[in-house]
């Protein structure tokens, strides 16, 4: 039986939670915006972003501009990361196949794999420059071979994220926009005179950037629900404490709506890691953010076998599990719904977030229980397609086709299959018009 040591406070759940008030306010900016196009963009970013410069686009010189004046050392360790991520990325492309059977004699089917045309990457940076989702989201499309990705990304306290430009420009990205939250999102998803609708949108951001996304879904195709951050660590009782308090800690401090979980089959450990967050959160630099998300929407719970705490894993659906256990690589067994995988000690999410090379931008608020994240897949479109260079198998075909579709009283389809069996195989045609030479 499962017992907890903490829970989150009324309401939370250690899930990062839906606020319908961000609905309200993100659906009235897109109906603006649909409306009044770029006018409603420039009023809605200096009402959040206190930002209005004269065009959100930069143009290659201010590009350049900025680029040149990011120190050398953080350029190179932007490639570095790139190189890790467009590596990852191209493997996973060539684990898609698209290929071709021949099902019966002259029957041909086939799958293939088309990049969309016009895809949105999202970079957050309200808070902080995410540097990161900038290769994450675009070096990722461009690996898919989107043809045009426009990138946007905030300014941050007026400000602009020279390095995330950079990032962004480094990856690939044909424009970008200094424009954030619901303004882009919802600029790149229905157009406006001077930023081009996109055909899916793609990238975390906060409460307000996944909510748009959600909202436009549909409109435009959207990688998945990507939004405040979660973290969820398993560990037993030969865990580092001390390790597990500070990376419960480096997902918190995303915002005071990050929740951060332990699952543990120890109580001396579980014991030990509340009080190191607390006194951790003591001098954090960023404990404004952690200390309310750890309050708020921290949780720790004691379970009696690994497999338990599995299974309790395995509830919250959260966006990443680590599992600090003897054998971590059990839980690629026993798991079912998490974002991304932490496997031992010698790994850990801030790898994953920042320097690895497999995505960051992952599955949240249970959306995990039906995807992944986001990966060169999201950016193509697997379609069929199918011929058929044989006149006896689409005489058969259009037999059954006849039949099958009179089951269900389509008649209109019924006669494409029965016109087939008649030109091919001289089937009789009761109800072709008398013009028709038989
Ligand atoms: N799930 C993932 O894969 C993943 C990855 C990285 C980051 N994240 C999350 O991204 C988020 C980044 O948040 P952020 O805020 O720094 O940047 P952000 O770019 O997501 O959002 C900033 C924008 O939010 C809008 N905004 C802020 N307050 C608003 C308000 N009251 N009303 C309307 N709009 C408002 C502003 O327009 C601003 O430009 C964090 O929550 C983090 O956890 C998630
Ligand atoms: N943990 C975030 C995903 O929820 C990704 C990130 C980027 N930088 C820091 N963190
Ligand atoms: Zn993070």
């Amino acid at each position: 039986m499962a017992t907890y040591l903490k829970r989150a406070s009324e309401g939370g759940t250690g899930r990062a939670r839906r606020d319908d008030t961000v609905g309200k306010i993100v659906a009235d900016v897109i109906a603006e915006i649909r409306k009044r196009g770029d006018e409603a963009v420039r009023e809605y970013s200096e009402k959040f972003d206190n930002w209005s410069p004269e065009s959100f686009r930069l143009s290659a010189a201010e590009i350049e501009r900025i680029v040149s004046g990011v120190p050398a050392q953080v350029i190179d360790d932007i490639l570095a990361v790139q190189r890790r991520v467009r590596t990852f990325a191209q493997h996973q492309k060539e684990s898609l196949t698209d290929f071709e059977v021949e099902t019966e004699p002259g029957v041909f089917l086939g799958q293939k794999h088309i990049p969309v045309g016009r895809a949105g990457a999202y970079v957050p940076g309200g808070r902080y420059p995410l540097v990161a989702s900038a290769h994450m989201t675009v070096v990722t499309a461009k690996v898919a071979g989107v043809e045009h990705v426009t990138a946007c990304t905030p300014p941050i306290r007026g400000e602009i994220p020279a390095a995330t430009v950079a990032a962004m420009h480094l990856a690939g990205a044909d424009e970008i926009f200094l424009l954030g939250g619901t303004q882009a999102v919802a600029a790149m998803a229905v157009g406006t005179e001077t930023i081009g609708k996109v055909d899916m949108l793609a990238g975390p951001g906060n409460a307000y950037v996944a909510e748009a996304k959600r909202q436009l879904f549909g409109e435009v195709g959207i990688d998945l629900f990507a939004g405040p951050t979660e973290t969820l660590v398993v560990a037993d009782d030969e865990a580092d404490p001390f390790v597990v308090a500070v990376d419960l800690l480096s997902q918190a401090e995303h915002g005071p709506d990050s929740p951060a979980v332990l699952v543990t089959t120890s109580r001396p450990l579980a014991e030990r890691v509340m009080s190191l967050v607390e006194e951790i959160l003591v001098e954090m630099p960023t404990a404004d953010f952690a200390a309310p998300a750890w309050r708020d929407h921290g949780e720790v719970v004691v379970t009696e076998t690994v497999e338990e705490a599995f299974a309790v894993a395995d509830s919250y659906a959260s966006e990443h599990v680590q599992i600090l256990t003897r054998e971590p690589r059990l839980a690629l067994q026993k798991m079912r719904n998490f974002g991304a995988l932490f496997l031992g000690e010698g790994t850990c999410v801030s790898y994953g977030d920042k320097v690895i090379g497999t995505n960051h931008t992952l599955p949240t608020r249970g959306a995990a229980r039906y995807t992944g994240g986001l990966w060169v897949g999201k950016y193509l479109k697997t379609v069929t397609y199918q011929e058929v260079a044989n006149r006896q198998a689409s005489a058969t075909l259009g037999e059954l086709c006849g039949r099958a579709a009179r089951i269900e009283q389509f008649e209109g389809h019924a006669r494409s299959g029965d016109v087939r069996a008649w030109k091919y195989s001289g089937a009789e045609l009761p109800w072709a018009p008398a013009s028709v030479v038989r």
